[in-house]
């Protein structure tokens, strides 16, 4: 399903305040800082396969990946989207 960026931060900051049950974002975030910085770092190198060997499709799901994850540590270290946009 097609979402924003700005959309899917609102639906995971939810997820981790009501914690429904089959929630990967749920399951992440209770594995850690830790555990989550090792898929940013994952996906990153995915994205960069991708990009070079895969092609436009491949590289945009992969970079909607690394997205998702990124949006987890920011839920995780309780950033919001504001404290990202003035950094930019
Ligand atoms: N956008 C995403 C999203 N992108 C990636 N992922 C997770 O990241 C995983 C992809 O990681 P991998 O590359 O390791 O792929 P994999 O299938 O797990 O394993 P491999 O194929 O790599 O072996 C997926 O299986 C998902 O668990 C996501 N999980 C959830 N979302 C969205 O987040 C929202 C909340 O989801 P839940 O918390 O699950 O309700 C929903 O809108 C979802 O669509």
């Amino acid at each position: 399903m097609s979402k924003s960026f700005e959309a899917l931060f609102e639906e995971l900051t939810r997820k981790a305040a009501e914690r429904p049950e089959g929630s990967s974002t749920v399951a992440l975030l209770d594995g850690g800082v830790h555990s989550i910085g090792k898929k940013v770092v994952e996906e990153a190198a995915e994205v960069w396969m991708a990009a070079e060997h895969e092609g436009r499709d491949a590289a945009a799901l992969e970079i909607s990946q690394l997205l998702y994850h990124l949006q987890v540590m920011m839920v995780a270290l309780d950033l919001d989207l504001n404290d990202i946009y003035e950094q930019l």
